[in-house]
């Protein structure tokens, strides 16, 4: 099994480049990970508590169960992947049933922060667009697909996305064995993703 690693801070194209990577091939030949499925259950706090949450530092991550279900998928066994809320800022009630494949994306803004994951990721990649681009990408995406409005994504901005940007992911970098530069489209890298993964399909 292939395990790659895809961070980067938000909006840098992260789910976008894992989505033009798996776009030609078979659905579920690759098995998709999602940090974000993995954001602590917090069922016990209010809504409003909840909004109050740095969803951007390590800790808000339950990294142990993310480790838990690669190495299972590791092991050849299908694992209950959580399925997350961004409207709820919750974990739903639900999960979804994903199996083991030859090659395996874990993707999301602290995946290179944990050294256990580290250690379990045969590739590690970082995907980098400047912070200016970013925060429009975000504002455009968390308006339209994520209930947000302009005020909230600023501010969250401002107080949590912009120094845990600085302070955890983009340190990661420095961990990583591929950066893709991705202010633009950048087929390049993406066919290169194609060819490492095509070659273990096959
Ligand atoms: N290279 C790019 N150029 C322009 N827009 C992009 C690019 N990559 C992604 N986007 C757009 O930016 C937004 C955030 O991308 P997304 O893949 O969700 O980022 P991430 O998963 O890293 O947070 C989406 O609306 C997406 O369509
Ligand atoms: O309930 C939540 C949980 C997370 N977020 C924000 O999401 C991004 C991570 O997702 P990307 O797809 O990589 O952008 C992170 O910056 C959190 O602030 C949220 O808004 N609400």
């Amino acid at each position: 099994m292939l395990i790659i690693g895809i961070a980067g801070g938000t909006g840098c194209g992260k789910t976008t480049v894992v989505n033009q990577i798996i776009n030609e091939l078979p659905t579920g030949k690759v098995t998709i990970i999602s940090q974000d499925s993995y954001y602590k259950d917090t069922s016990h706090l209010t809504y409003e508590e909840r909004t109050l949450i740095n969803f951007d530092h390590p800790q808000s991550i339950d990294f142990d169960l993310l480790a838990e279900h690669l190495a299972i998928l590791k092991k050849g066994q299908k694992i209950a992947q959580p399925i997350y809320s961004f409207v709820e800022h919750n974990r739903t009630s639900e999960t979804i049933d994903t199996y083991p494949n030859k090659v395996v994306i874990v993707e999301g803004i602290l995946v290179l922060t944990h050294p256990k994951i580290r250690e379990m990721l045969d590739i590690k990649i970082y995907v980098h667009a400047d912070n200016d681009e970013r925060l429009i990408r975000r504002l455009k995406r968390d308006i339209s697909e994520r209930g947000r409005d302009m005020k909230e994504v600023l501010d969250r901005y401002q107080n949590t996305l912009k120094p845990m940007h600085q302070q955890f992911i983009e340190p990661t970098k420095e961990f990583a064995d591929i950066i893709i530069p991705n202010n633009q489209y950048n087929n390049v890298a993406i066919n290169i993703m194609k060819t490492i993964i095509n070659e273990r399909l096959n």
